[in-house]
């Protein structure tokens, strides 16, 4: 472990390789299962000298790319100083005999837990790897990159391997390689970091979870309601069979009375942020857990709105290709035609419709600009100033068109969600997320920073903005 892994030149890998290196770099790999077998391609490809440890090295020999070697278990670990252990953890303690041979070498743990595994356990594999082998130093890596991933390249997966361990002259080996490897080493700490990587893999899009369900929520409500004064109730009263609106007519009422209201879930947080902090005559103290959760699912929250405006104005375009539609047209013709009427023309109606769709499609329009700049890419790619022009002037042109009073295409529904959408700002930051990242910056508005733009519209509630730009 004296002398670097890595020589300096693979690591700054900007094409000057003219330099051999003096010796090629040996790793070893223990198991010959599908990540051993990429994780060795990979090396291969980077320039390593790769030795894997099987128990049948002849069964599995063939299956490896020929540039590695391929042998038992006890040959394999004797030389190179990083041993990745690619095998899961019941078999670890089959390992237990290689002891000696193994003691001052770096293990790298790549194990994923099964949920059920991880929720099981204590502690993580890689603890328990390295109480089985206190002579050896443990690092945890490259858990998140799939077999796949390692095999294709990072160009088409995730390239970021959060690695830890608590010894940093070993860890640093492991960035380098990682880096060798082009993929983004990230330090997490030390090993007792690594039941929180383990679980990495397992997460299903963490932050959408609550807004998801929250969406589902509302649908079904509002859908409930949209039933029973559409449908039911007609039939109930008049006899009328109005069955057939469930799956479009329904559904397109019920769209936009979820995104209004998501969308004012959006605000509401913020609202109560500024309101709290001038209850308490500061914005130097942590916001109560539950209001900074809701601060911090805005962004997913106003994407879901986003997603059901965009659903609605799909829907509405589809209303016209309804066979109950065409033949409502055929049967107001033949009515006009038998009482005599030549045209028919409703200059209100026809007005109102327009202003109506010209307000609609500007509203999802720039609904869809804050939708987009608020992804990270992209919003990174904006200085501060730029990402509060869009943020905010979007927003107000947005809640103009969107709160203007013409009703709904959909008509039929008098409930004020109907109305068409405005949207709000998108921006996931809060000035208490802000605060934990960096002291320094909690509750700054003067920094230069998104963050510090999100402290200010946190105090912009949706009517302020409205008068201010009006
Ligand atoms: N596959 C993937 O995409 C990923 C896998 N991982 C992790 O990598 C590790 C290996 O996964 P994977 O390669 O998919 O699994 P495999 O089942 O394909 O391979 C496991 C390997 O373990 C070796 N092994 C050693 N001792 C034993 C034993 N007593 N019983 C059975 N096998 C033994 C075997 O090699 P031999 O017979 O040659 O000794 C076998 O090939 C796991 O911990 C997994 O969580 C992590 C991220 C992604
Ligand atoms: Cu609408």
């Amino acid at each position: 472990m004296d002398k670097p892994l890595i020589s300096r030149h693979l690591v700054d890998s900007d094409g000057s390789l003219a330099e051999a290196p003096s010796e090629v770099p040996k790793v070893g790999i223990l198991g010959s299962g599908d990540f051993a077998r990429s994780l060795a391609t990979r090396l291969v490809g980077s320039g390593f000298s790769v030795v894997v440890g099987s128990r049948n090295p002849k069964r599995t020999a063939g299956l490896f790319p020929s540039a590695a070697r391929v042998t038992f278990q006890e040959e394999a670990v004797g030389s190179p100083e990083v041993i990745f252990v690619a095998m899961f953890r019941e078999h670890y303690s089959t390992l237990c005999g290689l002891s000696d041979q193994l003691a001052g070498k770096i293990l790298v743990d790549v194990s994923n837990p099964p949920e059920e595994e991880h929720l099981r356990h204590q502690g993580s594999n890689a603890e328990y790897l390295a109480s089985l082998f206190p002579n050896c130093t443990v690092v945890k890596a490259f858990n998140v990159i799939s077999a796949w991933t390692l095999q294709a390249g990072p160009r088409d997966g995730n390239r970021q391997v959060p690695i830890c361990s608590d010894q940093p002259e070993a860890k640093r080996t492991i960035l380098e390689l990682a880096q060798a490897m082009g993929f983004t080493p990230v330090d997490v700490g030390s090993l007792a970091s690594a039941r929180e990587v383990e679980a990495m893999p397992l997460r299903l899009l963490p932050g959408w979870k609550v807004p998801a369900l929250l969406a589902l929520g509302l649908f079904v409500f509002f859908y409930t309601y949209n039933f029973i004064r559409d449908v039911l109730q007609p039939y109930l009263q008049e006899g009328k069979n109005k069955f057939y609106q469930l799956p479009v007519s329904v559904v397109n009422t019920t769209l936009p009375c979820v995104a209004y209201v998501l969308l004012s879930l959006v605000y509401l947080p913020g609202v109560v942020a500024a309101a709290l902090q001038l209850r308490r005559g500061t914005k130097y103290r942590r916001f109560p857990d539950w209001l900074d959760h809701w601060l911090q699912h805005r962004k997913q929250i106003g994407l879901l709105s986003f997603f059901c405006a965009a659903l609605h104005a799909l829907y509405s375009f589809c209303l016209p290709l309804r066979r109950s539609h065409r033949y409502e047209l055929v049967n107001q013709a033949v009515k006009q035609v038998l009482t005599n009427k030549s045209h028919l023309w409703i200059e209100e109606e026809v007005w109102r419709m327009e202003i109506y769709l010209s307000l609609g499609v500007l509203a999802l329009g720039t609904l869809s600009l804050l939708a987009v700049t608020s992804l990270p890419s992209i919003a990174n790619a904006l200085n501060w100033r730029e990402f509060s022009f869009v943020q905010v002037k979007s927003f107000c042109l947005c809640w103009r068109a969107s709160a203007w009073p013409w009703p709904c295409l959909s008509r039929a529904s008098t409930f004020p969600p109907t109305r068409c959408l405005g949207f709000p700002n998108l921006g996931n930051r809060t000035a208490q997320s802000d605060a934990r990242a960096s002291p320094s910056l909690a509750g700054s508005s003067k920094s230069p920073d998104k963050g510090a733009a999100w402290d200010e519209l946190i105090l912009v509630t949706p009517g302020e903005a409205r008068f201010r730009h009006v």
